[in-house]
């Protein structure tokens, strides 16, 4: 699908953005665990959760959607051997949390996905899932899917100082040392996003977690999962989105409700309060064990910034985006140290750049990161690949309603990854100046 957007535009709107991919992934694989009926509200129906969902009923959960709530029966960490592929699709998420998850099964399962996924690093997980006990085969190449795992009972715990912060495979390390025979410990610098710990110790799970050196430290103990009731809020991974929008397009404000202010999260809205962008928060609550809260953002002039290192994971998906706005902005902007952008959907550094070149942006590619040298007198239509990945078609997206003249974003359909109504808000809330 080729999308075409008139440029020029602004939006003055209260915007209701999707609910977090990270959440909607994890309430359906606790509650496949529990013991008990968990009932998820405000569940993300986008393909990566789908996914997700389809993998858990091969896995023989029992998941139902009755009255917009997703109900799940859990099997008290005791799946039932699949009778099929796991089809991953495009997500990450979904593979690696699972491979942990299988790590504690007895069966064999063939893990799968489709041509980007195929393409993404596994041995970070199966690596140390390997250690505490569990078996992989690479079916077609080294380090990637599909994958055969043969999990076992009382796995070993581990004591792992992850290489490089990733929520997934701390995630996956985690689904795993509540099946090992005694305490694991898990660490990272900086930490990554905490969903899963906060879920899991919802769900009575004896996980403890504390900073140690500078380093953050998760115990896990060998524990059993309870029901929940979650309401997943909105997620500021697609609410970036609309707030560079709001910024960069002139007479602009967009008001976004409900939306997860988790701090391993809120990075996106500190680089930009930064750069000088006009973003106020307002009532802030905790809700699950999560703080959401009112995003406020207005068009602003935007100054150049270079981003922390240990800000790095707390932005890791929002980096195109931001990227974006370094475009607009008054002079340099370097994101450095971001070499997991190149094992994404896409390599992030090199579609990023593609996308802000084909604007008429001045940038330059670094070891590990970008630098964009922004101005917005450079900037103008253009005519971008998304290479199937759903960050860089909204990323260009945005940019295209703030210049003159018709851009054309191709392969644009990737957005139902995680935000399938993108199009219908974008051009249904944003007017032509
Ligand atoms: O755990 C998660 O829900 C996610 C973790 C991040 O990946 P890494 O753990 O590989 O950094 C992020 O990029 C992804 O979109 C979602
Ligand atoms: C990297 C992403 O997701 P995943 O790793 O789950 O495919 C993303 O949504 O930007």
């Amino acid at each position: 699908m080729n999308v075409k957007i008139e440029g020029r535009r602004k939006i003055r709107a209260k915007v209701t953005i999707p609910p977090d991919k990270s959440i909607s992934h994890r309430s359906i694989m606790i509650g496949s665990l529990a013991r008990g009926t968990t009932e998820i509200e405000n569940f993300l129906f986008a393909e990566d959760c789908l996914s997700t969902i389809n993998c858990f009923k091969k896995l023989g959960a029992e998941i139902e959607i009755k009255n917009d709530k997703v109900i799940v029966k859990g099997k008290n960490y005791s799946l039932s051997a699949p009778q099929q592929v796991l089809d991953c699709g495009n997500s990450g998420t979904t593979t690696r949390l699972l491979l942990g998850i299988l790590s504690t099964q007895e069966f064999e399962a063939v893990l799968d996905g489709d041509s980007s996924l195929r393409k993404r690093p596994m041995k970070r997980v199966t690596q140390p899932l390997g250690q505490m006990g569990a078996c992989f085969e690479f079916l077609e190449k080294e380090d990637c899917l599909p994958i055969k795992v043969k999990g076992k009972k009382n796995l070993k715990p581990i004591d792992y100082t992850l290489p490089v912060s990733s929520a997934q495979v701390k995630s996956a390390l985690i689904f795993a040392a509540l099946k090992a025979e005694g305490k694991s410990v898990i660490k990272e610098l900086p930490m990554s996003r905490d969903h899963t710990e906060l879920m899991l110790k919802s769900a009575g799970a004896d996980i403890a977690t504390c900073f140690e050196n500078g380093f953050y430290k998760i115990e896990v103990m060998p524990s059993n999962l309870e029901a929940l009731k979650i309401k997943v809020p909105s997620d500021i991974s697609s609410a970036a989105f609309f707030i560079v929008l709001a910024l960069i397009c002139e007479d602009s404000e967009v008001i976004i409700e409900n939306c997860i202010l988790n701090p391993t999260r809120t990075g996106i809205i500190d680089i930009l309060k930064q750069m000088g962008a006009d973003i106020k928060i307002k009532n802030v609550q905790i809700q699950n064990g999560e703080t959401i809260g009112t995003i406020v953002a207005k068009t602003s002039s935007l100054r150049g910034a270079t981003v922390d290192k240990n800000d790095i994971p707390r932005i890791i998906d929002e980096i195109p985006i931001l990227a974006v706005a370094a475009a607009f902005a008054d002079g340099k902007t370097i994101i450095d140290n971001a070499s997991e952008l190149r094992v994404k959907e896409s390599d992030r550094i090199k579609t990023t750049l593609e996308m802000l070149k084909n604007f008429g942006a001045e940038c330059y590619e670094l070891e590990n990161g970008l630098e964009i040298v922004g101005s917005r007198d450079n900037l103008k239509a253009g005519v971008v690949n998304s290479y199937n990945d759903h960050r860089i078609a909204m990323a260009a997206s945005i940019l295209a309603c703030a210049v003159d003249g018709e851009s054309t974003i191709t392969n644009a359909e990737c957005v139902s990854i995680s935000f399938p109504n993108f199009y219908k808000i974008l051009l249904g809330h944003s007017k032509k100046v």
